[in-house]
């Protein structure tokens, strides 16, 4: 899966936020770093256009993101940064099987799918749980399996651990490692990155850096020492 960056530019209120930004991300895993307010996540929504760049094009697996939004939505899912407001429905059961609806399934292939989900995802003790009693964590898993269950090619997950402890920290990072699907992952957790194959360093809306992930991370480093 290549996803592809062509000079994206991009605006908000009329102020640059992304200022040219190419690459072709190819890697099972990315990492996404950068200090606040430098472009990381808008970066990230322009993959399945919730961002519209002003400039250039970003292109999923040959989908120019721009002309088939819901097309490459099919493709990439996205992780927000509080699970808690990607969680739509009542219960944990309620809200997988929302995720399902829109894909031409049976009622009864639904279920079938949402119950392996919960048992993958260790979810089943809380299949009829109230979501917004669920733990961070658990929101975080909530909302992962809800993503992996409409089958994407790529998961872009924009600092989804910010909220975390150190154990659900963990239990994110191997998460997150194990996953078959490309990953594009935002984060100032920089410990994550030990797991991932590129890193991009985004500073004031332009790739300051993109490599190796210990290279970049000690350039980070020592641009914010
Ligand atoms: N919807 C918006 N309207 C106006 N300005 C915005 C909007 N979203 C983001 N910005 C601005 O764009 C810039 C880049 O924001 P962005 O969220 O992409 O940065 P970031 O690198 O992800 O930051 P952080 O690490 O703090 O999450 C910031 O100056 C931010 O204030």
């Amino acid at each position: 899966m290549t996803i592809r960056f062509e000079d994206v530019h991009l605006e908000h209120a009329g102020r640059p936020v992304l200022r040219g930004i190419s690459a072709d991300l190819t890697e099972h895993r990315i990492g996404i770093i950068g200090e606040n307010g430098s472009g990381k996540s808008s970066l990230a929504r322009t993959i399945n256009h919730l961002h519209a760049p002003s400039r250039g094009r970003v292109v999923v697996d040959g989908v120019v993101a721009a002309q088939d939004p819901k097309g490459v939505r099919r493709k990439v899912g996205f992780l927000f940064p509080d699970a808690a407001a990607q969680i739509v429905m009542p219960t944990v059961r309620e809200d997988l099987d929302f995720s399902l609806r829109g894909l031409g399934l049976s009622r009864d292939e639904r279920a079938a799918r949402v119950e392996a989900s919960m048992a993958e995802q260790g979810l089943s003790a809380h299949a009829d749980h109230p979501c917004h009693l669920l733990s961070s964590g658990q929101q975080q898993q909530l909302a992962l399996a809800a993503v992996l269950l409409r089958e994407p090619d790529v998961v872009v997950a924009d600092e989804p651990t910010t909220l975390l402890d150190l154990r659900n920290l963990r239990a994110a990072r191997r998460r997150f490692a194990e996953l078959r699907q490309q990953l594009v992952l935002v984060t100032h957790h920089l410990e994550l990155l030990e797991d991932v194959d590129r890193v991009l360093l985004v500073a004031d809306g332009r790739i300051a850096a993109d490599g190796e992930p210990a290279e970049v991370v000690a350039r980070y480093r020592r641009m914010m020492a």
